[in-house]
C-alpha cells in the first residue's frame, strides 16, 4: 500500500570508496538523491530516473523550485508519485552534490580539478547501484533516461540484468556515434583553450567561462532543429542597427549566447569536460564482444523512444537497438516521437511522450 507522498526528499548518500574502469580508485564517493513518493512495503515501486549531461538529481520539484522533468512526473501524472518511489541521482562526476572534480580530494584537502579521474556510464550505474543498496533497495521496477541518462539505462540492463525489470532509455545510443564525438570535441577545446581553465585547476576562480559558454552554444545547436531555429527566430534581428553593422546580432545569435551564459552560471567547466568524455567512451559492446553480445544480457523489458528529428542521436540507432533486441527474442517497444525541438524533446515534449510511458508501464 503506498499512500500520497509528492514532497522531495533530498539526501547525500556516502558510498566509501570507488574503483573505476581506468584503474584508478575514488575514495570517499558521495552521490546527492532526491526521492519523491513512498517506497512500498514490498520495496517493488521504485524508477529510477537517469538525468542528462547538465541535469541534477532534481527531477520533480514545485512552482518555486521546478524540476527538469516535472511535466512527466508527479502526482497524477504519468510517472505517478502516488505509486512510485522516484529516485534521482546526480551522476558522478557531476557538480551537483554528487563527487566531481570541484568536490575536495580527501587526500589532498583540495578540489580535485585536474586530478579528477576519468569516469565512464559504467562507473555511473555502478555508483548508483551502490546508492541504491545504501538505501536498501535491491530491485527497480523502471529505470528510466534520455540522452546520457538513456546511456545509463541500457548499462543498468546489462550491467544488473536480475535488478530492474524495465527499461525506458529515450534519445540515445549504444554506442556513441562519431559526428556526436566530433560535437563533444568541439566543446572540449573551447574549454580547454580557455586560459582561464588553467589546465582544470582554476579553483576557487570562475573558471573558464567563456570557453563553457561557447561550448553550451554548440551543444544547443545539436539538441534543437532547423525547422525550431525558422520558426523561432527566422532572420530576425535582436539589435536595431542594420545587418552589416558590426553590432548587428541576430535572434538566434542573440539565443546562443544567452543560453551559454545560463549553462555557465550552473555548471562547473571540469564536470561538463568529465561528462562529455564518459559519453565519449559509451559503447555498451566495448570488452563484451560487440553490441548483440552486449544486449543480449538484457531481461528487462524496454520501451525505447526516438525522436525522428534528432540530429545528434540519430533515429536510426534507436531503431538499430530495437531491432537488435528484437532479434534476440526480447520484449522491446520502439515508440517514434516527432517533434521540432529534435534531441531536447526528451526534456520538452511530455504530453507525447508520457501516455506511451504510462502505458508501459501499466503493461
Ligand atoms: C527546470 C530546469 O530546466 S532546471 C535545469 C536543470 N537541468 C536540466 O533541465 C537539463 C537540461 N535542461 C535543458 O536543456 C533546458 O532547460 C530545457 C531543454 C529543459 C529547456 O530549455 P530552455 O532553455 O528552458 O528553453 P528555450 O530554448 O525555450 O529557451 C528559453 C530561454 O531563452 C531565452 N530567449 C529566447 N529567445 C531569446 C533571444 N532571442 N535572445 C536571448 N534570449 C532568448 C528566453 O527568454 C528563455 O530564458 P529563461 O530560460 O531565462 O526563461
Ligand atoms: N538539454 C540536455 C541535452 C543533453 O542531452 C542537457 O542539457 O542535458
Amino acid at each position: 500500500m503506498v499512500t500520497s507522498v509528492d514532497t522531495v526528499t533530498k539526501k547525500t548518500v556516502a558510498v566509501g570508496p570507488v574503483a573505476l574502469e581506468c584503474g584508478e580508485t575514488l575514495q570517499d564517493v558521495h552521490i546527492a538523491v532526491e526521492t519523491v513518493g513512498k517506497l512500498s512495503v514490498d520495496r517493488d515501486n521504485v524508477v529510477l530516473v537517469c538525468h542528462a549531461l547538465t541535469g541534477d538529481a532534481h527531477a520533480v520539484g514545485d512552482e518555486r523550485d521546478p524540476g527538469w522533468w516535472d511535466g512527466l512526473i508527479g502526482p497524477g501524472r504519468y510517472i505517478d508519485t502516488n505509486r512510485y518511489f522516484v529516485v534521482t541521482t546526480n551522476v558522478l562526476g557531476g557538480c551537483n552534490g554528487s563527487t566531481g572534480p570541484s568536490s575536495i580530494n580527501p587526500a589532498t584537502g583540495r578540489p580535485y580539478g585536474s586530478s579528477f579521474p576519468p569516469v565512464t556510464i559504467r562507473d555511473m550505474v555502478h555508483v548508483q547501484y551502490r546508492t541504491l543498496q545504501k538505501m536498501g533497495i535491491d530491485r527497480v521496477h523502471t529505470i528510466v533516461g534520455g540522452s546520457m541518462g538513456g546511456m545509463q539505462v541500457l548499462e543498468w540492463g546489462i550491467l544488473y540484468p536480475e535488478a530492474v525489470e524495465n527499461l525506458i532509455p529515450i534519445a540515445t545510443t549504444a554506442a556513441l556515434s562519431p559526428m556526436a564525438i566530433a560535437y563533444n570535441d568541439i566543446g572540449r577545446q573551447a574549454i580547454m583553450s580557455d586560459p582561464d581553465w588553467q589546465g582544470g585547476d582554476y579553483y576557487p576562480g570562475p573558471g573558464p567561462k567563456k570557453g563553457l559558454a561557447i561550448a553550451r552554444m554548440v551543444g544547443m545547436v545539436t539538441y534543437r532543429t532547423d525547422t525550431l531555429f525558422h520558426q523561432r527566430f527566422q532572420r530576425r534581428l535582436q539589435t536595431n542597427v542594420p545587418e552589416w553593422s558590426r553590432d548587428a546580432t541576430f535572434q538566434v545569435e542573440s539565443y546562443l549566447r544567452y543560453q551559454g551564459e545560463k549553462l555557465v552560471n550552473r555548471f562547473d567547466a571540469n564536470s561538463y569536460l568529465c561528462l562529455l568524455k564518459a559519453m565519449d567512451t559509451h559503447d555498451v559492446g566495448r570488452g563484451r564482444g560487440g553490441m548483440a553480445a552486449a544486449l543480449s544480457k538484457i531481461r528487462s523489458r524496454a520501451l525505447i523512444i526516438g525522436i525522428e528529428e534528432d540530429r545528434l542521436f540519430q533515429i536510426e540507432e534507436q531503431r538499430t537497438l530495437y531491432r537488435e533486441l528484437r532479434e534476440q527474442g526480447k520484449d522491446a517497444q520502439l515508440w517514434e516521437l516527432r517533434s521540432p525541438y529534435g534531441h531536447d524533446a526528451f526534456l520538452i515534449e511530455y504530453e507525447k511522450m508520457g501516455p506511451v510511458i504510462r502505458e508501459f508501464l501499466e503493461g
